[in-house]
């Protein structure tokens, strides 16, 4: 775990403001973050895109819940950091592709909480007809209407499920031909979820949402094997 300061990874002017509230909003989100539980260790990452597009993202190996805003660095479309010898997320491609393909400006958080893990490691409901992805399904929630189009519990939402793999360049490929087909996000398998969202309170909505769908099938499951 690395929690010493850097020198900054990205130097703001001081008027740079819409750098700083990014910084912030990462800042808080991570403390949010830590509060459920859902970064354990040194584990998830953050990010930001601004109006102007420029990208803020958390350096690679720090606690989550104790971010500074010098934790979060520039980092370019490819995920190059824009100040050398600042080393982004381990997992800077999987934000990069979702600005570069379905969000223009916005938020994208990852975290590693319980029920995700487990989940994701656990029979699937659903399998894409390629083969290319299984999935968790949720229906009959009142909160599948925290989810953007949806305004009923009579409603089912799947939430695709992709190999682990250490190469976050292969798997930012894999996934990325459905980020448009993901209506909740997705789950690396025994790894994490990925949401996102047009502002950081959006994605944070939509992790919360989640996270308390994914606890319910957990717990439904370890009921219905009860003997
Ligand atoms: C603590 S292990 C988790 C990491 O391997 C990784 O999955 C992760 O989420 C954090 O990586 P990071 O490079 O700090 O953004
Ligand atoms: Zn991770």
């Amino acid at each position: 775990m690395n929690q010493s300061k850097p020198a900054a990874g990205h130097a703001p002017a001081a008027s740079d403001d819409a750098w700083l509230t990014a910084a912030d909003e990462i800042v808080a989100a991570g403390r949010r973050l830590d509060r459920h539980g859902w970064v354990p260790a040194t584990a998830g990452n953050i990010s930001r895109r601004l109006p102007d597009g420029r990208i803020a993202i958390t350096r690679s190996g720090c606690h989550k819940g104790f971010l500074t805003p010098q934790d979060v660095i520039e980092v370019d479309l490819d995920g190059l950091a824009t100040i050398p010898r600042i080393r982004p997320s381990a997992e800077t491609r999987l934000h990069t592709d979702l600005y570069r393909r379905i969000l223009p400006e916005g938020a994208v958080i990852h975290g590693h909480s319980v029920a995700a893990t487990v989940l994701s490691m656990h029979e699937p409901d659903r399998r894409s007809s390629d083969g290319s992805w299984d999935a968790i399904e949720f229906s009959g929630y009142e909160l599948l209407k925290a989810f953007e189009g949806q305004d009923t519990h009579q409603a089912s939402l799947h939430l695709p499920i992709y190999d682990n793999d250490q190469d976050i360049a292969r798997l930012a490929e894999l996934i990325s031909p459905d980020l448009g087909k993901c209506p909740m996000g997705y789950l690396i398998r025994g790894h994490g979820v990925y949401v996102w969202g047009r502002t950081m309170d959006m994605a944070l909505a939509r992790l919360e949402g989640l996270e308390f769908l994914l606890a319910c099938v957990l717990e439904r499951r370890k009921l219905e094997s009860r003997p």
